[in-house]
């Protein structure tokens, strides 16, 4: 080699370890039984711990809090089988656990990684090192995770009834839909059971509309005081809500709205120092072998209600008592 390809070699090496310490990105070379060999600017930076201070020592030892035994498989894998490995930060959010010093992503308490491990081999083709090649992905993570959690705020916004809280039509039709299929494959026994606040009209036309919503919001916050976990409850129309009860035959599903009818009717509604008396109809209709499709088991429980309310209202029928 002349002196200046001499000379030309020795400057690319200069301004290969120049950009390996600079890099915004974090490299860290190990040998096999994981002794740290290199350690770049942007490791100190994060890690407060100089190349010169750590250079030899083992990574565990000096980092006792990382996940140790699970990431000791993994570079043993990259050893073994001479392949990449790369853990992102979805599966875990941070190997090394460096403060988060972004300015836009400041929120975010730490820093989030994905990390490649890179198998080494010496000029003999054995792989005798790894490389680690850390990535701050903080804003990334950030961005994603709240896009996520919009998302799913949309998404219970638009199934959500606004003044009850509770599913709106759309989706509680989907749960009867559902919970049909469910339930006739399974031969599990459920009911579905309507309730109507009696003469709602009467109550908007004496206290006025708002005193109509307060009616409303009172019957569906005493539905759910009674709700089991498996329930599906949902504002079926204006004055009519719908609950769907898997697991729940005609005789335990009418207990339960006898329940509901009778703490509705005790429980009081004050709205502009009135007193306003809430009662409701209710109607039930448990599943059974002549009940073709989610329709009818709908216009069963839709019909006991229209019979409660023609047998004076404030009270509760089971569509399987009727004629
Ligand atoms: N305040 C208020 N009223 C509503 C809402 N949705 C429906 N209504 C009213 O509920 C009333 C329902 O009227 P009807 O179907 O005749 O029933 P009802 O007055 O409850 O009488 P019965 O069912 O016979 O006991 C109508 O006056 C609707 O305007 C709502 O979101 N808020």
């Amino acid at each position: 080699m002349g002196k200046v390809d001499e000379l030309n070699a020795m400057n690319e090496l200069h301004w290969l370890i120049d950009m390996v310490q600079t890099i915004e990105v974090g490299l860290v070379v190990l040998d096999r039984k994981f002794n740290i060999q290199l350690w770049n600017g942007f490791m100190e930076n994060h890690s407060g711990v100089s190349p010169n201070d750590i250079k030899g020592d083992n990574l565990f030892s000096r980092f006792p809090d990382l996940p140790e035994q699970w990431l000791k498989q993994k570079m043993e894998s990259v050893f073994l089988l001479k392949n990449q490995a790369f853990i992102s930060w979805e599966q875990r959010p941070y190997v090394f656990k460096f403060r988060n010093y972004r300015p836009i992503t400041g929120r975010a308490e730490f820093m989030y990684q994905n990390i490649t491990l890179l198998p080494l081999s010496s000029l003999t083709g054995q792989i005798t090192h790894l490389s680690m090649i850390v990535y701050d992905v903080t804003d990334a993570a950030i961005n994603k995770m709240q896009l996520e959690s919009a998302t799913e705020k949309l998404q219970l916004h638009n199934q959500t009834d606004a003044l009850t809280l509770l599913l709106n039509r759309r989706y509680w039709l989907q749960g009867i839909v559902d919970e049909f299929e469910r339930c006739k494959s399974q031969h599990q026994p459920a009911s579905v059971l309507f309730l109507e606040i009696d003469q709602l009209q009467q109550i908007n036309q004496g206290y006025g509309r708002i005193a109509g919503d307060r009616a409303i919001q009172h019957v569906a916050h005493i539905v759910k005081k009674h709700l089991r976990p498996n329930d599906i409850c949902g504002r079926y129309k204006g004055e009519t809500l719908g609950l769907i009860m898997p697991q729940t035959d005609a005789a335990d599903a009418a207990n339960r709205a006898e329940m509901i009818r009778a703490d509705i009717e005790a429980a009081e509604l004050t709205y502009k120092s009135s007193m306003i008396k809430v009662t409701t109809s209710l109607g039930i209709c448990e599943l059974n072998e002549a009940i073709k499709t989610p329709d009818t088991w709908l216009d069963n429980a839709s019909t006991a209600v229209t019979q409660a309310i023609a047998s004076g209202r404030n009270q509760l029928t089971v569509f399987s008592n009727l004629g």
